[in-house]
């Protein structure tokens, strides 16, 4: 039986749902969501791939000061994403219970995944977009008047088109390439993403072995995709969805460049291995039918150092 059954193919393929709510935030207001301080408010899970993007995006422009943010428990219920890391089980903005909630309060007829991340706009009560590869791209271009002094480029013009073709290749064979080896419902399903994947990973292998960065000689949107797979990788990818050639600590040109990554200031932080393993393990049961929360691996291994210049 397939994770998710409206989402797999008859040849056993996982194929992700579009995203549903795709408005977005604007510099000029032009979009109806002017950028201002204090008004919308990300949730996420600590332990979703997708969020974590937006969360260090958000941390390393400073954004943190202007975009308060609303962490869900990292066991999903038949209800979906709940609030009961927050006192009383409500989101202290908005009230909520669960954020299938402010789903259907911004559109009654949604039917699909209530996902993470959710970007929310705390006047209108509305959802502005649960389009995740787009909030990161408007953090960057579009949120600059907000951004904290010094806060790096990780959208440069100059570099676009080759952050985006780098993206492409990362999100089908990596970012969604462990999901579609884990919730593969047939063995042939399985291979042809697991061959995609460790392929995908061995080419950037080559590249970062001359470059210290994925795109350019500087941290970007790339390599923030690429690292919210690499830092799961091991902790969960390679056991829980059978990606299971390597682990990433077998890599030691990918392993050293994760660790250069987490030892960022504003990345590593962000990083919550338990709720990442809990969340995996104990959300897809059938994959994982006993729930049981492997106790390793060892993560120490993250803070030592990578020595990449
Ligand atoms: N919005 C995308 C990606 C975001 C996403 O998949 N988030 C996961 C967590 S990593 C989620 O919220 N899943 C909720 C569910 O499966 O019910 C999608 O719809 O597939």
């Amino acid at each position: 039986m397939a994770q998710f059954v409206a989402e797999t193919s008859k040849a056993g393929a996982f194929v992700r749902q579009p995203n549903h709510f795709t408005d977005r935030v604007t510099a000029d207001g032009s979009s109806g969501y002017p950028v201002e301080s204090g008004c919308y408010r990300l949730f996420v899970s600590l332990a979703c791939p997708w969020a974590h993007r937006a969360i260090i995006v958000r941390r390393l422009l400073g954004l943190d000061e202007h975009i308060s943010l609303g962490i869900v428990d990292p066991i999903r219920d038949e209800k979906g994403w709940r609030f009961t890391l927050d006192e009383g089980g409500r989101d202290p903005v908005t009230g909520a219970a669960y954020l299938s909630e402010l789903y259907l309060a911004s559109d009654p007829s949604f039917s699909g995944r209530w996902t993470v991340p959710t970007f929310y706009d705390t006047k209108t009560q509305r959802i502005v977009t649960n389009d995740y590869p787009q909030i990161t791209l408007d953090f960057s271009t579009q949120w600059r008047s907000l951004h904290k002094s010094g806060a790096p480029d990780l959208y440069p013009a100059t570099l676009r088109a080759d952050i985006d073709a780098v993206n492409a290749d990362v999100y089908a064979d990596v970012n969604n390439g462990v999901y579609r080896c884990g919730f593969a419902d047939s063995q042939q399903a399985y291979e042809e993403a697991y061959e995609r994947l460790f392929h995908r990973l061995d080419v950037p292998s080559e590249r970062l072995s001359h470059q210290r960065y994925l795109v350019g000689d500087q941290l970007t949107e790339a390599d923030i995709r690429f690292f919210t797979t690499l830092v799961r990788f091991d902790a969960v990818y390679h056991g829980h969805f059978k990606a299971n050639r390597q682990k990433l600590a077998e890599f030691p040109v990918l392993w050293a460049y994760a660790r250069d990554l987490f030892q960022t200031p504003g990345v590593g932080e962000t990083v919550d291995f338990d709720q990442i393993k809990r969340h995996y393990y104990a959300t897809h049961l059938n994959i994982n039918p006993t729930g049981i929360v492997p106790v390793g691996p060892d993560v120490s291994g993250w803070q030592t150092p990578h020595g990449r210049v």
